[in-house]
């Protein structure tokens, strides 16, 4: 028997310097989310911070206020962060990546600025951020930039620097879309094909918001077309592996703006009555727009969508959200991975299904804010 030689590595053993450089040069990992109420005395500031000028009508705030109550006052979805940063803490683990990761959200406690405080007590300078919202618009990108440069402010006054990086957009990342692919796939083969259609949900928009999405070269609608492409993406595959032929629709959810005010159509409830009406029996329902079950997906989709699907005699069959599951929490790590990579100036694979990689730096003026100019990090502008 030889004896391992001491000065070489051991081929047996990880090598641990070498996984290090592959998260180089972050000190930290966070997951920025959108932020919940706790308990029912947070639900009206809460629903304050979210809308703070954004023009929401009072009956439509009191309204998804009594939502809230109905659970208690509690949202899932801080609890839904609190399991995607452990999953990402394992798969880290997994990978013999030492990554501390923190938790922030835009809208309610824990706050975006605390995680990047506690980061920054802890040694960390360089910081790569995570969103829980997949796709190009200015609710569900840049408004998460602006609130990232905000904190970074905020800390600056106290003396505190940071350098912040984002992943990017992962609506076509193969972790976040197949993912998808696999649970509608599971939730159909369980039906009857006869009578039974897919129908896509997202967060509805103001239609000027979609106009605008996208990086501002004209063409505009990147958050409906992302949401198409995909939608396409998904049902082609789904019906090459069942040897179906299904139909799908992209529909809207949780609209909040004056009636006036025109917002990406039909909505679900709506559309619900249309397909009642071609005779549809079975609507296998794909929230798709969000990550995790949080209210709009247990209120607007499993409470609502779900009376109005019984009232018209249409089954509704809801796929659950990517959540935690390794392969898209594994695809959130490569993404990771694959943002150090390009901040070493290196040029790691980038895989992207449908269509091609989007931007890890966002281009100048993508994506605006329509009401006021506020600073966005992670971007050229
Ligand atoms: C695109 C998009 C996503 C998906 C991407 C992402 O995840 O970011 C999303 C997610 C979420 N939206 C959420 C909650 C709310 N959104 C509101 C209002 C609005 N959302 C908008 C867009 C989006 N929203 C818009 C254009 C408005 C109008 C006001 C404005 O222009 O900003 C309001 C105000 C009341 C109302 O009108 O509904 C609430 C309470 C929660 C938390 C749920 C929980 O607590 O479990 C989550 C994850
Ligand atoms: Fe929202």
């Amino acid at each position: 028997m030889t004896q391992p030689d001491p000065t070489q590595p051991d081929p047996t053993q990880p090598d641990l310097g070498q996984q290090q450089d592959r998260v180089d040069p972050y000190d930290g990992l966070v997951l920025l989310s959108f932020g919940g109420p706790e308990q029912a005395s947070d639900v009206m500031p809460f629903l304050r911070n979210v809308t703070a000028g954004r023009g929401i009508p009072d009956e439509r705030l009191e309204a998804v206020a009594q939502h809230y109550y109905l659970l208690g006052g509690r949202s899932p979805v801080n609890e839904h962060g609190r399991e995607l940063v452990s999953a990402l803490v394992d798969e880290l683990g997994r990978r013999e990546l030492n990554l501390p990761v923190y938790f922030g959200n835009r809208n309610w406690d824990p706050f975006l600025v605390d995680a990047l405080r506690e980061a920054h007590d802890a040694g960390a300078r360089r910081l790569v951020v995570v969103t829980t919202s997949a796709y190009s618009s200015y609710s569900s990108c840049r408004q998460y930039r602006e609130d990232i440069a905000g904190a970074i402010a905020a800390l600056g006054d106290e003396g505190r620097t940071l350098q912040v990086d984002r992943v990017r957009g992962y609506y076509n990342h193969p972790g976040f879309a197949r993912t998808v692919t696999r649970l509608v796939t599971e939730a159909l083969r369980e039906l009857p094909v006869e009578g039974t259609r897919i129908v896509f949900v997202t967060h509805s928009i103001p239609d000027a918001m979609d106009e605008t999405s996208g990086p501002g070269d004209g063409e505009g609608r990147l958050y409906q077309r992302e949401h198409l492409d995909l939608a396409v993406a998904v049902t082609e595959e789904v019906n090459a592996t069942l040897s179906t032929s299904y139909a799908f629709d992209l529909t809207y959810c949780s609209r909040s703006g004056p009636p006036h005010q025109p917002w990406l159509e039909p909505d679900i409830n709506d559309h619900l009555e249309v397909l009642a009406g071609q005779g549809v029996e079975r609507v296998v329902c794909v929230p798709f727009g969000f990550v995790s079950d949080h209210m709009e997906v247990i209120y607007d989709l499993d409470h609502e969508a779900q009376e109005t699907a019984t009232r018209l005699g249409v089954e509704l069959v809801r796929v659950p959200t990517v959540g935690v599951d390794p392969e898209f929490v594994s695809g959130l790590v490569d993404l990771v991975e694959e943002r150090a990579a390009q901040a070493r100036d290196t040029l790691p694979t980038r895989p992207a299904w449908p269509g091609s990689p989007l931007w890890s730096v966002c281009p100048a003026g993508c994506c605006p804010n329509l009401r006021a100019a506020r600073p966005a990090a992670c971007g050229s502008d």
